[in-house]
């Protein structure tokens, strides 16, 4: 049930919006104001403003705490009357997708343009060039529309993958493909079955192809894909994934969708409790498997075991030939795990002559591919890493991570995608980085999906960004023009590594991998390149520059260490509060204006202070943010000392300069670690 926590403002208009917040305890003068206040009336600024703030707090706050203050009342808390945020969002969003949706029941069955209903996604940018020629897909057998919508697209030639994989694929052979990241692998599964679907003369109610994804966010990417190769193609494509309203993907599976991509979990709970949905699982044409070797973890594998067996009890006729299943990955077949589990003496004994539960051969096994032997493609290098990435390290203390991230982040301007190994990390790290005018956004699996999505669009639509995120992010997801990936701490196995860094240097762009590492990591490290047989370059860092930008660091943990803190002990009074009312016992109020010290004993600090104490904390740094950086020997004082010539245009020239160290040309942090590389193997 709610606590009495009150929210300002509600805005309806938007879905649910929620614009300002204040404390249970706040004082009479508070609580009129917040009557007063109107719903959304806020200048272009301020919004902008406004819905910063929201996104920092929309990673952590708990919305079923929390109940609209014009709703509030002592006895409908009392009687369990009022309703969350945490449900009125879940009923708004709910309610948009009423009116928006097209009823699929009442219309005839969508085309590929006509599925406005399916909101969220990532369109694929298009390219069109009338004198693209894309006469290189031609002997392959690809269907006219198919390359117009690939001229559209200005892919002229297919790649590795996709050559060597398309002739068997369209000749009806399975496939076990592995290709480096980015390397068009989708299309590799894909274009066979939309061939199949431009081809087919008879109409056809059930789902041609399946396509099985480890993330939400990749079966919404791959589904985009395809929708812009089938452009010309009566196709639909849908995306069946958890987080999702469950009426709405109802809705899609009964538009008759050719192409569902989907994952394993939510696909599953839709499918085992509707016998239809079971018999388009029955019917499918197409199977194929995205990122195979992540679906073989803990979390997947038990609906993917039903999902196959569902598959396998097949209806095709023979006139329609046999079921095709294409497994796809960056990683496939290649032991990268840095801990392996060993399996104990009595799963060994158990499974004598079997393969491993949850190993790949399990997989391959279970899939029963319809051909004795599948054709194996691979493609990769024997690191399976991009063959246009750059990989470089930095060596710190980690207390000393977030300074060096901090430096690398102003030093070299881009979009860079940070990766943690905990959700913690990121909840720690965005406030902080938010704090030091980062352009910052987060992405891990615990966020609401919508938000999920919003920041991978963000991210994605803004030149200089950061995104911290988790591995839910490091697998599949294609965003165009990443410059950087950050491990910020080495990740728990060699394909992680693959993948995290597989998103920079995709579609045969350069891009630039960096792993920071300490000396507790060491032995991970040393125990990573040698399962990727590589050796990897230190990357230059300015140590006096890091020095000279360290203290904004510090200040700005400190605050959000101090934030924190009031939160929690503002969270903690509230609950004391509503547990003794509800007991009718009277609150000593010593306790409700203490807090705990640094030492654990009880400073007479009232909220009042702290909150003041951090409102001067933040003035401190906004004063240290505001002053520009000089590089080592220039002083802001004497910009014409003759030590820089042109210091004084370089300080004007506002497209070469760095924001936060003006006297420093822009440079590539990529061209920064190749000129590093090439000098020490000119040595
Ligand atoms: N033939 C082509 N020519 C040019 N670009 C292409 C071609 N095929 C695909 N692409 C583009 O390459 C990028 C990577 O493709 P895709 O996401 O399919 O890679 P992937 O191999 O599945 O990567 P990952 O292993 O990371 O999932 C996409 O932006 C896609 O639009």
């Amino acid at each position: 049930m709610a606590h009495a926590i009150r929210v300002r403002v509600y805005d309806e208009d938007t879905g649910g919006r929620i614009l300002k917040f204040c404390k249970p305890q706040a004082n009479k003068r508070d609580k009129k104001r917040s009557k007063v206040t109107p719903k959304v009336d806020l200048d272009e600024d301020e919004e902008e403003d406004e819905e910063e703030e929201l996104d920092n707090f929309y990673d952590t706050v708990n919305w079923d705490e929390f109940v609209l203050v014009d709703e509030y009342s002592e006895e409908k808390a009392a009687s369990g009357e009022l309703v969350s945020i945490g449900e009125r969002l879940r009923s708004a969003e709910a309610e948009t997708e009423e009116v928006s949706d097209v009823d699929p029941m009442d219309d005839p069955p969508a085309q590929a343009d006509d599925d406005d209903e399916d909101d969220v996604g990532y369109p694929v940018e298009d390219v069109e060039d009338p004198d693209l020629d894309v006469s290189a897909w031609e002997v392959y057998g690809v269907h006219s529309d198919l390359l117009r919508a690939l001229k559209h697209l200005g892919f002229s030639s297919p790649t590795e993958i996709q050559s060597k994989t398309l002739p068997q694929a369209l000749s009806g052979r399975d496939i076990i493909g592995a290709a480096e990241t980015g390397s068009g692998k989708t299309l590799a599964f894909g274009i066979p079955m939309l061939q199949h679907i431009s081809k087919r003369r008879e109409k056809w109610t059930a789902p041609t192809g399946l396509i099985l994804t480890p993330t939400r966010e990749l079966a919404i990417q791959v589904k985009d894909h395809l929708k812009a190769m089938s452009r010309f193609v009566r196709a639909r494509v849908v995306a069946i994934v958890g987080g999702m309203s469950l009426p709405k993907q109802e809705r899609l599976l009964n538009s008759q969708p050719d192409i569902i991509v989907a994952t394993p979990g939510r696909l599953w709970d839709m499918v085992s409790t509707n016998d239809a949905y079971l018999n388009h699982l029955r019917s499918i044409k197409f199977l194929a498997i995205d990122e195979a070797d992540r679906m073989l973890e803990p979390g997947h594998f038990k609906e993917l075991k039903f999902i196959f067996k569902a598959v396998n009890e097949t209806t095709l006729q023979p006139r329609e030939g046999k079921r095709q299943t294409f497994v796809f990955s960056a990683t496939l077949l290649k032991d990268m795990q840095l801990n392996p589990r060993k399996p104990s003496q009595k799963a060994l004994k158990r499974n004598q002559g079997k393969p491993r539960p949850g190993s790949m051969e399990d997989l391959i096994e279970r899939v029963s591919f319809q051909d004795k032997k599948p054709a194996y493609v691979d493609v990769t290098q024997s690191d399976a890493t991009a063959r246009t990435l750059v990989e470089a390290r930095i060596d710190c203390l980690a207390n000393e991570k977030d300074a060096y991230l901090y430096y690398f982040l102003v030093r070299y301007p881009g979009r860079t995608l940070v990766f943690v190994n905990s959700i913690d990390s990121i909840r720690r790290m965005l406030p902080m980085l938010r704090l030091l005018n980062v352009n910052v956004f987060g992405l891990h699996a615990q966020m609401e999906q919508r938000q999920r999505l919003k920041n991978v669009d963000r991210f994605r639509d803004t030149e200089n960004a950061v995104l911290v995120a988790s591995d839910v992010a490091a697998r599949g997801l294609d965003i165009p023009r990443v410059d950087h990936v950050i491990h910020y701490q080495i990740p728990r196995s060699g394909d992680l590594y693959v993948h995290r860094s597989g998103r920079t240097a995709r579609a045969c762009q350069e891009g630039l991998a960096i792993m920071m590492v300490s000396p507790e990591e060491r032995k991970l490290y040393y125990k990573m390149c040698e399962m990727l047989d590589k050796d990897i370059s230190l990357f230059p860092v300015d140590l006096d520059l890091v020095g000279r930008l360290r203290p904004r660091v510090d200040l700005a943990r400190e605050i959000d260490l101090k934030e924190h803190k009031m939160n929690k002990e503002s969270h903690e009074k509230n609950w004391f509060k509503k547990n003794a009312e509800e007991m009718d016992i009277e609150l000593d109020s010593d306790f409700m204006s203490s807090s705990d010290d640094e030492y654990g004993g009880k400073a007479p600090q009232t909220e009042k202070h702290q909150k003041q104490l951090v409102q001067s904390l933040k003035a401190r740094l906004n004063q240290m943010l505001a002053k520009k950086i000089m590089g080592r020997g220039i002083s802001a004082r004497y910009l014409s000392s003759g030590l820089i010539s042109d210091l004084a245009e370089r300080l004007t020239d506002t497209s070469n300069t760095n924001a936060v160290i003006p006297t420093l040309l822009k440079e590539s942090a990529l061209e920064t670690a190749k000129v590093k590389i090439a000098s020490k193997h000119s040595r």
